[in-house]
């Protein structure tokens, strides 16, 4: 299985992209893991909230492929302990053929195609992050899952 983080617009702040360059790394000592970005749209002032997310959508759903399992970071997905979202994982290596494939929207959120194509919604905390801080979080609690079901000393509980 390879699994993806998929986002939209390049990550400019050289604090986070250090950061989740690191995260991705050590992931991939692990599991295939990649972040691909969507480059963000040009000349979005001329566009309402509505049409920069469905436009966003567009590009997200063309990236994706027949056999994709697509799950959606939102806050309104389903909120899990890391060692839940370890065991998640497990299962998904066992069971996903192809492609594990988690999308971050964009500043507004996703269109309702997005939401029509997913597969799951996971939520990494009731409250809201930017676009680029929840790339950091991910990463990191993807790498803490890894290390949690490889036994290694990264998570204390
Ligand atoms: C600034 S948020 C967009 C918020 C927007 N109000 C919405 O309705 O989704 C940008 C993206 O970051 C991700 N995100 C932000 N907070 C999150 C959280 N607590 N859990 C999971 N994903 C989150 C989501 O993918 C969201 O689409």
């Amino acid at each position: 299985m390879k699994t993806i983080l998929l986002v939209v617009g390049r990550t400019v702040e050289q604090h986070y992209i250090t950061a989740i360059n690191d995260y991705i790394e050590r992931t991939k000592r692990y599991i295939s893991f990649d972040m691909e970005v969507i480059p963000e749209l040009k000349n979005t002032k001329s566009l309402t909230e509505e049409q920069q997310k469905e436009k966003e959508g567009e590009l997200i759903c063309k990236f994706l492929q027949s056999g994709d399992v697509v799950v959606l970071l939102d806050e309104n997905g389903k909120e899990f302990r890391s060692v839940e979202f370890a065991s998640w994982m497990e299962k998904k290596m066992a069971n996903v053929n192809k492609r594990l494939i988690f999308i971050i929207g964009g500043p507004y959120g996703f269109s309702p195609k997005v939401y029509q194509t997913a597969h799951e919604k996971i939520s990494m905390s009731k409250m809201t992050f930017s676009h680029q801080m929840i790339r950091l979080i991910f990463t990191e609690q993807l790498y803490r899952a890894m290390n949690i079901l490889h036994g290694g000393p990264y998570h204390h509980e």
